[in-house]
């Protein structure tokens, strides 16, 4: 029998992948109106129309099943590119519609508010998800290190964010991705 119950086991990944999967499943059956989800659609969507799950939240859920299985517990990279789409990217949607009036001078669609608080929210939910996970003994970490390259890595995301290319790759791919390499790259695994 496999060993899913221990999170340093080979199965534990792919148990945990299985919950975006399953959600996955459910995005591509609503998005393709195979089924019809009144309140995943009213509450994933923003104009109602079950075609949108197929692009940004199905991204999403992507992102994560390959952050589980690629980085899981062992390396920072998963929970740093997870906390820059989930927690920067996501607060950049919040800020920026509220109080995004200085728009960037290269993409109008952006604002600095919406960057600044991009950079500041993944640095912080990056650093605090790295001090949950040392303090369950999965990383030892040298904090002055650590901020160091979280910083940076928020930085390139906010960038890579912050860029018109919205219509060519959907930012749930690019931050995410961006912040995988840069992460990887400053951490080495
Ligand atoms: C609304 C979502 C993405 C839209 O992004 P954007 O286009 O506005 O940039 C997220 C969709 C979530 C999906 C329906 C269900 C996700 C299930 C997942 C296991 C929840 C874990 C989230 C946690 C914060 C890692
Ligand atoms: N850096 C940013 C990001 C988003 N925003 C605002 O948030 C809205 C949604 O951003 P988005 O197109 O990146 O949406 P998501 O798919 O990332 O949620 C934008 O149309 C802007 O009004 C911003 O002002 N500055």
């Amino acid at each position: 029998m496999a060993n899913f119950q221990n999170s340093t086991s080979t199965e534990a990944r792919y148990f945990a992948a299985l919950v975006p999967l399953v959600n996955c499943l459910r995005l591509v059956i609503n998005g393709l109106s195979l089924v019809k989800d009144d309140g995943l659609i009213k509450s994933v969507t923003r104009e109602g129309n079950p075609k949108e799950l197929l692009r940004g939240p199905l991204y999403y859920v992507l992102m994560l099943i390959l952050s589980a299985l690629v980085f899981w517990r062992d390396s920072p990279v998963g929970v740093i590119s997870l906390s820059m789409m989930c927690g920067g990217d996501g607060v950049a949607d919040i800020i920026g519609r509220r109080f995004g009036s200085m728009k960037i001078f290269y993409n109008e669609k952006k604002s600095w508010a919406g960057s600044i608080s991009m950079f500041v929210f993944g640095f912080l939910v990056s650093i605090g998800m790295l001090y949950f996970y040392s303090i369950l003994g999965y990383y030892q970490l040298d904090w002055i290190e650590t901020l160091q390259r979280v910083a940076l890595v928020s930085l390139v995301a906010t960038v890579i964010e912050s860029l018109p290319i919205t219509e060519v790759v959907d930012d749930n791919i690019s931050v995410p991705l961006a912040s995988m390499v840069a992460a990887y790259l400053s951490f080495g695994y």
